[in-house]
């Protein structure tokens, strides 16, 4: 039995409601906080109705919460990023003790979560940053856990994350310790950018085969049967769209309720708001960090882009009338439709390989800053199972090699892997076609786009920068390397040794001639 016998939930929405019932299905009995007492209501109802008697109990204060608690407290938060956690942690830090630990389950962002730790080290209450990650079933049953901090806190309560995390094929929990200060929310963060490339390769795919003529079901069969094989194979985003393309509002599924009932997926507009609205930040501070730590992520910084486009639905309205209506994707005449699709399949595995790699590059770059002494081995078991981003073949072909040896940051580049290499090889020929095909037919395939160009360049040695390059000494005398040298350096991001006088600068009376004023 856990030594947490009773912690507190604060935040019982999609995600903090599913985990007080996972918490109150292992035994544990669960102390509710949230401002709409209908919320902690909703949850006692379930709680009740699953037979957790008395397991779950809403309370409008802090004081009548932290009494409740077992000591060591532990307090879960799943709130939403910013002011809210500063404020809730204001409120409790006065009714907390030495030992006392705070997990912090909403997407926040690292620097926040730095911030708290860095205020109640002095007081002896831990605050781990744990991204959580599978959505709301699987905040009920079980979700991927990354928790990050002091290693006295999360020593504290890895067992019990062990007893509620996701389980892997094995059985094994996807948890477990992942770094220092605010690693864990970090890779959660990084999680959900590669959760968006890899989005946007699916969607891109799905965009293809509806303009090649498929029915919603028929997409989704065919998403059936990549999720079942090959190198999409265990994709969860691939799974759940499969799953999706057949649901219908209700009814059970006849011919006659078919047409009653239109499949949910035709209805839904294309809009993605949640960067907009401010619901959800990981989106933009993966693509910020990607930048701010110099990693090109091609793809993910054009899956954001498409995300942002697709939001403002008035603005693309209007600017289709202007342009006359625009330049909509053509239904595409394939010959072979079973070739193309099997070049398709190919492609959106490599969109979804390229996220990963550029995501893995970004936490990379930030352990090495941060040092935060990052377990890659936990970043690889934190991430087979119950997690938006799972995706079996990858884990076990691409990143169980590198990772799992819990490499050096400096070892972690997909990009070096010979089994990387050798996939990519073979996607790549395919996902040529399909951008070529795309490009030419007017349809809308930003990552997979990206992900071809992010592969030529990331291997690429010979590249039109060496114009760019003159292009900026010209101007700004910013120095280039050249070809041949030998100097170690060439090989770093430093700045070169020539500068070449391409034009001399000149006086205004000799560039402009006699002034007429
Ligand atoms: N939804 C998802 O799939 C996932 C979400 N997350 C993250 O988990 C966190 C929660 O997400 P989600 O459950 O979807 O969001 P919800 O908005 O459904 O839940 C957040 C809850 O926190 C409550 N809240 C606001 N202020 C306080 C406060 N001062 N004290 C106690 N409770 C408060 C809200 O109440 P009210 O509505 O009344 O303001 C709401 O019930 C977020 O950080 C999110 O990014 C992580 C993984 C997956
Ligand atoms: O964290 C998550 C999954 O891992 C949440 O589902 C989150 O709401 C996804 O939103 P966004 O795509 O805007 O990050």
């Amino acid at each position: 039995m856990s030594k947490f016998t009773s912690i507190a939930m604060i935040g019982c929405g999609s995600m903090g409601g599913g985990m007080a019932l996972l918490f109150a299905e292992d035994g544990v009995h669960v102390q509710l906080s949230d401002p709409s007492e209908k919320a902690m209501d909703a949850v006692i109802e379930k709680a009740e109705k699953s037979g957790y008697n008395g397991k779950t109990k809403k309370h409008t204060d802090y004081d009548s919460l932290c009494n409740a608690l077992s000591t060591p407290r532990l307090i879960v938060f799943s709130l939403p990023h910013g002011g809210v956690g500063d404020k809730v942690l204001e409120g409790l830090m006065p009714k907390l003790s030495k030992g006392d630990i705070i997990l912090d389950c909403g997407n926040e962002h690292f620097e926040n979560t730095e911030r708290r730790q860095n205020k109640c080290r002095g007081t002896g209450v831990h605050y781990i940053g744990c991204g959580v990650s599978g959505g709301y079933q699987a905040a009920r049953a079980g979700p991927s856990m990354c928790p990050g901090g002091d290693e006295a806190g999360l020593k504290e309560v890895l067992p019990l994350l062990h007893k509620v995390a996701a389980k892997d094929k094995e059985g094994k929990p996807c948890v477990g310790i992942i770094g220092r200060g605010g690693a864990g929310h970090y890779v959660k963060m990084v999680h959900n950018g590669i959760e968006h490339g890899m989005m946007s390769a699916i969607c891109e795919a799905w965009g293809i085969m509806r303009k090649m003529g498929l029915g919603y079901e028929e997409i989704g069969d065919i998403l059936k049967e990549w999720n079942s094989k090959g190198e999409l194979q265990g994709t969860f985003l691939v799974s759940i769209g499969a799953n999706l393309s057949h649901k219908r509002e209700s009814g059970d599924g006849s011919s006659s309720d078919k047409q009653e009932h239109p499949l949910v997926i035709s209805e839904v507009l294309d809009k993605v708001v949640q960067d907009i609205t401010g619901e959800e930040g990981t989106g933009i501070w993966s693509n910020t960090e990607a930048i701010e730590m110099h990693v090109p992520a091609f793809t993910l910084n054009v899956a954001h882009a498409l995300r942002l486009a697709s939001a403002y639905r008035g603005d693309r309205e209007r600017a289709n009338k202007a342009f006359d209506g625009g330049f909509p994707p053509n239904d595409l005449d394939i010959k072979d439709k079973n070739a193309f699709l099997e070049d398709l399949r190919k492609a959106t595995y490599a969109g979804c390989l390229a996220s990963y790699i550029q995501g893995m590059n970004i936490i990379a770059r930030a352990d090495q800053k941060h040092e935060w002494a990052i377990d890659y081995s936990q970043v690889w078991q934190i991430w087979r199972g119950g997690c938006i981003i799972q995706a079996d073949y990858i884990s076990d072909n691409i990143l169980a090699p590198v990772l799992k040896s819990n490499p050096s940051s400096n070892d972690l580049n997909l990009n070096f892997s010979s089994v990387v290499a050798k996939d990519i090889k073979n996607a790549f020929p395919a996902l040529r076609r399909v951008v070529a095909k795309a490009v030419e037919t007017d349809q809308v395939a930003p990552a997979l786009s990206a992900s071809l160009e992010y592969f030529k360049i990331s291997t690429g040695t010979d590249l039109p920068t060496s114009f760019y390059e003159a292009e900026l000494d010209y101007f700004g005398s910013h120095m280039f390397d050249k070809k041949g040298d030998n100097d170690p350096e060439v090989k770093k991001p430093m700045e070169g040794k020539h500068h070449f006088e391409w034009k001399p600068a000149t006086s205004q009376k000799e560039t402009y001639g006699k002034p007429s004023v």
